[in-house]
C-alpha cells in the first residue's frame, strides 16, 4: 500500500482563503475588522520566520497585525505589561505570546494573563478546561489543523476509531486527545515512559506523533490503512555535511509504504498553525461582537 499525501499547505490556503471571505463580509456588514498582536522575545531565528509569517498572512486576509519585539533580555514585567496593555485594546481579538520564552521568563505566567477571550492560541487554563469539559472555548491551533486535516480524509464520523497521540504537551498532545475524545474516538496518549509504544502504535486507526524525536514512528508502528498525522518539526544535519534539513516523528517513506493517508514535513500539519490562528482569531472577532462565530 502506498498512502495519500494529505497536503497540508492546499488544505491551509483553501482555509485562509475562507477566512478572508467572512473577514470581508464583517467589514462591509458590521464594520469590524479583526485584529491579532503578536509579541516576540529574542532572537530565535525560526520564531522570527513564523511571526513575520503571521503578519503577513494576518494582513493578507484582510484583518489587522500588530507585531511587538522586545530584546532578548528584556524583564519579564516588560513582557507582562505589554500583554495588559494588549488585553485593555479593543482593536485587539487576538493575542499571541510567540513560543518559546527566554529561559528567565515564566510561560505559564505570561499565558495565565492573557485574557481568555483574546487568547487564540488556546492555550489559558480557562480554554484548555472548555476544551476539556466540551464547552465552546478556543481550541489550540495545532491540534485543530490536525483535526481538520483528519476529518478531511476520514469525513465528519469518527466516533469508534482508535486514536494514538504520541506526546502528552499542552500545546499538542493533550489538546489533541481532548479533541478526539471530543469525537468518540478511543484515544490512547503515549509518552515516555509508555510500554511497547510500536504494538500501541499498531492499534492506531489515527495515529498522530507529537513527540519531538525525528523519525521516531517506523514503518512497522503504523497500522495498515491508518491515518498518520506527523506533528515533529526536527531540523536535522544533512548526510553530505551541506547544513540541515527538516524531518517530522515519522520516518516518511517507510510509514507512507503502510499507511492509508499520511501527512508529510514540511507542508503537512505545520501551514495548519497559522491558518488556524487565522481562524481562531475571526472566532475571538464575532464572539466579542456578539456575531454568530462562522463555521469554517
Ligand atoms: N505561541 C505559539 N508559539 C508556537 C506555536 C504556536 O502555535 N503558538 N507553534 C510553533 C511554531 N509555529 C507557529 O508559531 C509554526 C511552526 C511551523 C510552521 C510551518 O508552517 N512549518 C512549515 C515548515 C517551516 C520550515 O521550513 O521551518 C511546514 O511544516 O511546512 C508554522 C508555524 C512553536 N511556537
Ligand atoms: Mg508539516
Amino acid at each position: 500500500m502506498t498512502a495519500a499525501i494529505i497536503d497540508g499547505k492546499a488544505f491551509a490556503a483553501g482555509l485562509r482563503q475562507r477566512v478572508a471571505q467572512h473577514v470581508a463580509r464583517l467589514r462591509e456588514d458590521h464594520g469590524l475588522v479583526p485584529g491579532l498582536a503578536v509579541v516576540l522575545v529574542g532572537d530565535d531565528p525560526a520564531s522570527h520566520v513564523y511571526v513575520r509569517n503571521k503578519g503577513e498572512q494576518t494582513k493578507a486576509a484582510g484583518m489587522n497585525s500588530f507585531e511587538f519585539r522586545l530584546p532578548d533580555d528584556a524583564p519579564e514585567s516588560a513582557l507582562l505589561e505589554r500583554v495588559a496593555a494588549l488585553n485593555a485594546d479593543p482593536a485587539v481579538h487576538g493575542i499571541l505570546v510567540q513560543l518559546p520564552l527566554p529561559k528567565h521568563m515564566d510561560a505559564a505566567k505570561v499565558i495565565d494573563l492573557i485574557d481568555p477571550a483574546k487568547d487564540v492560541d488556546g492555550f489559558h487554563v480557562v480554554n484548555a478546561g472548555k476544551l476539556a469539559v466540551g464547552a465552546d472555548g478556543i481550541v489550540p491551533c495545532t491540534p485543530l489543523g490536525c483535526l481538520m486535516l483528519i476529518r478531511d480524509r476520514l469525513g465528519p464520523r469518527l466516533a469508534g476509531l482508535n486514536a494514538v497521540v504520541i506526546g502528552r504537551s499542552n500545546i499538542v498532545g493533550k489538546p489533541m486527545a481532548q479533541l478526539l475524545l471530543r469525537e468518540s474516538c478511543t484515544v490512547t496518549v503515549a509518552h515516555s515512559k509508555t510500554r511497547d509504544l510500536p504494538a500501541l502504535a499498531r492499534s492506531a486507526d489515527i495515529l498522530v506523533a507529537a513527540v519531538g524525536v525525528p523519525e521516531m514512528v517506523k514503518g512497522d508502528w503504523v497500522k495498515p490503512g491508518a491515518v498518520v498525522i506527523d506533528v515533529g518539526m526536527n531540523r536535522i544535519p544533512k548526510a553530505d555535511g551541506s547544513g540541515t534539513r527538516l524531518v517530522g516523528d515519522v520516518a516518511f517513506a517507510e510509514a507512507a509504504a503502510v499507511a492509508g493517508h499520511i501527512t508529510p514535513v514540511p507542508g503537512g500539519v505545520g501551514p495548519m498553525t497559522i491558518a488556524c490562528l487565522l481562524a481562531n482569531t475571526l472566532t475571538a472577532a464575532c464572539a466579542r461582537a456578539g456575531l454568530p462565530v462562522p463555521a469554517l
